[in-house]
């Protein structure tokens, strides 16, 4: 049984005449307990099929479902909706709301969904490395410790799918080691799932799969 199903996805981008294909024909079924890892060159499609996956942008062919429901091509209130309920979301140059500081973008999602937590938040916070940083604001924190923050924040309310855009980009090797943990642990613990856009070979040795996106379509395929 798979948490998330994405069927064949095209997505073109068009600026002025040039028209790029960055997605043809992805499909992907995202399964309970697993990590998997999407590895692709710079500009390969790699954001482009999380941001589809996240229901932040929307394919022009194929369909995408979390836990049996319809997430592609929806009134934006209802994956609005489906977003809060299932998915963790992590994109470049993270998430996180700029008048809100580091505990309360954490605690964020759970407030909206009805079920706070903020001792799992801090807990969460503290396993990467941010106890020290729970009342900072965004433009206060380094490029790893946002990344951290957003990671915590697409975490907390223990969503089914996790996606994440390169969440180990800016930090160095130990801490990149206690980010890998968390998104294992995670994972294990919750039977959930995690799609993860990286380039490091780190990440991707302890991926449960590995996918390589080359020009909008899986390498192999
Ligand atoms: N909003 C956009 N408008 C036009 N072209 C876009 C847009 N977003 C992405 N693209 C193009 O689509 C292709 C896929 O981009 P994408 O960002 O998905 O790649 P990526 O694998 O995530 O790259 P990176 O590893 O650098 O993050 C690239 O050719 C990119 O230039």
């Amino acid at each position: 049984m798979s948490v998330m199903e994405a069927t064949d996805l095209y997505r073109f981008y068009h600026v002025g005449d040039e028209e790029t294909r960055a997605l043809r024909g992805v499909s992907l079924d995202v399964r309970p307990g697993e990590l998997t890892v999407l590895l692709g060159k710079s500009g390969s499609g790699k954001s482009t099929l999380l941001a589809c996956l996240a229901g932040l942008d929307d394919p022009d062919g194929g369909v995408v479902s979390v836990n049996g429901r319809t997430l592609s091509r929806q009134p934006e209130r209802v994956r609005a909706a489906l977003r809060a309920e299932h998915l963790g979301v992590m994109l470049q140059g993270g998430n996180l709301i700029a008048h809100l500081n580091v505990l309360d973008n954490v605690t964020l999602t759970g407030r909206l969904n009805g079920k706070p937590d903020e001792d799992g938040a801090i807990k969460l916070l503290t396993q990467l490395g941010l106890a020290e940083r729970l009342h900072a604001f965004p433009a206060q924190l380094s490029g790893g410790e946002t990344a951290r923050a957003s990671l915590a924040a697409a975490l907390a309310h223990r969503p089914r799918v996790l996606l994440a855009d390169e969440p180990t980009a800016e930090v160095d090797a130990q801490t990149e080691q206690h980010v890998i943990a968390v998104i294992k642990d995670f994972v294990r613990r919750n039977q959930s799932a995690a799609v993860i856009a990286t380039h490091s070979p780190r990440l991707a040795e302890q991926a449960d799969r590995v996918l390589r996106i080359q020009d909008g379509r899986w390498q192999d395929a």
